[in-house]
């Protein structure tokens, strides 16, 4: 009984929405779509042709290591510099435009934040680079719950994860199968365009997206350093 009433002055006291955010494109830069044809040196068209159907989406959900990606990364097998490779993906990381002042405004307004999203163990390269965990939890990635957006079955595993109500949970995307998919869970999807307009409907929904330290005192240099 003790227990129960100490679990629900927990939850009374969480605050709520809880915020979970896709990062590829939403608040980091993929660099694949530019960068990783550019390395190659061939056009995304024949990279696409020459790259193994689903050797990416199995390291995303971690079924396969990187020296079995590596094998398998191109159909023919060839050799590629794997090294290379990841280090081409840590110089195309940064955060997209506004993302990270917004994302410190969030924290200084104690909302509950985590990464749901669809990547490898790369994901620690992205860290390492950006300290995105100064802001949130990378609580839901692919290749540790083993699930991709936007199968129902991830959406729900975040959920159970949570122990909220899905109308509790605001979802940010900026692919909108995702989003639909995040709506059909329930949770309320927003489709990610820029920073601006997400800055927007947030405050729209009654979430503060400003930072009253910053206001009085004028100090924003702790922002935007990585
Ligand atoms: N196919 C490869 C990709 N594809 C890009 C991925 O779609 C993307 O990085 C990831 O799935 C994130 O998606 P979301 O933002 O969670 O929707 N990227 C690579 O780096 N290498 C590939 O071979
Ligand atoms: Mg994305």
């Amino acid at each position: 009984m003790a227990a129960r009433a100490s679990v629900s002055k927990v939850q009374s006291h969480r605050k709520l929405p809880i915020l979970l955010f896709d990062v590829m494109d939403t608040l980091v830069r993929d660099p694949f779509y530019q960068d990783i044809p550019a390395f190659f040196r061939m056009p995304m068209k024949e990279l696409l042709e020459t790259k193994h159907p689903t050797a990416w989406v199995e390291f995303e959900k971690g079924l396969i290591n990187e020296t079995e990606l590596t094998k398998k990364f191109f159909k023919d097998g060839r050799h590629f510099d794997l090294e290379g490779l990841k280090d081409c993906m840590r110089k195309g990381y940064y955060y997209i435009d506004g993302i990270e002042p917004l994302l410190h405004n969030l924290k200084q307004n104690s909302y509950e934040m985590h990464a749901f999203t669809n990547y490898p163990t790369w994901y620690l390269m992205i860290e390492e680079k950006l300290r995105l965990s100064d802001y949130l939890s990378w609580t839901f990635c692919s290749c540790t719950i083993g699930k991709r957006k936007p199968e129902a079955d991830s959406y729900q595993e975040v959920l159970h994860h949570l122990g909220v109500e899905p109308s509790s949970c605001v979802f940010i995307d900026d692919r909108i199968a995702n989003v639909e998919a995040a709506r059909n869970a329930g949770m309320v999807g927003i489709h990610f365009k820029n920073a601006v307009s997400l800055r927007e409907r947030l405050s729209s929904m009654g979430i503060n997206t400003s930072c009253e330290t910053n206001r009085t005192t004028g100090d924003d240099e702790s922002i935007g350093s990585h």
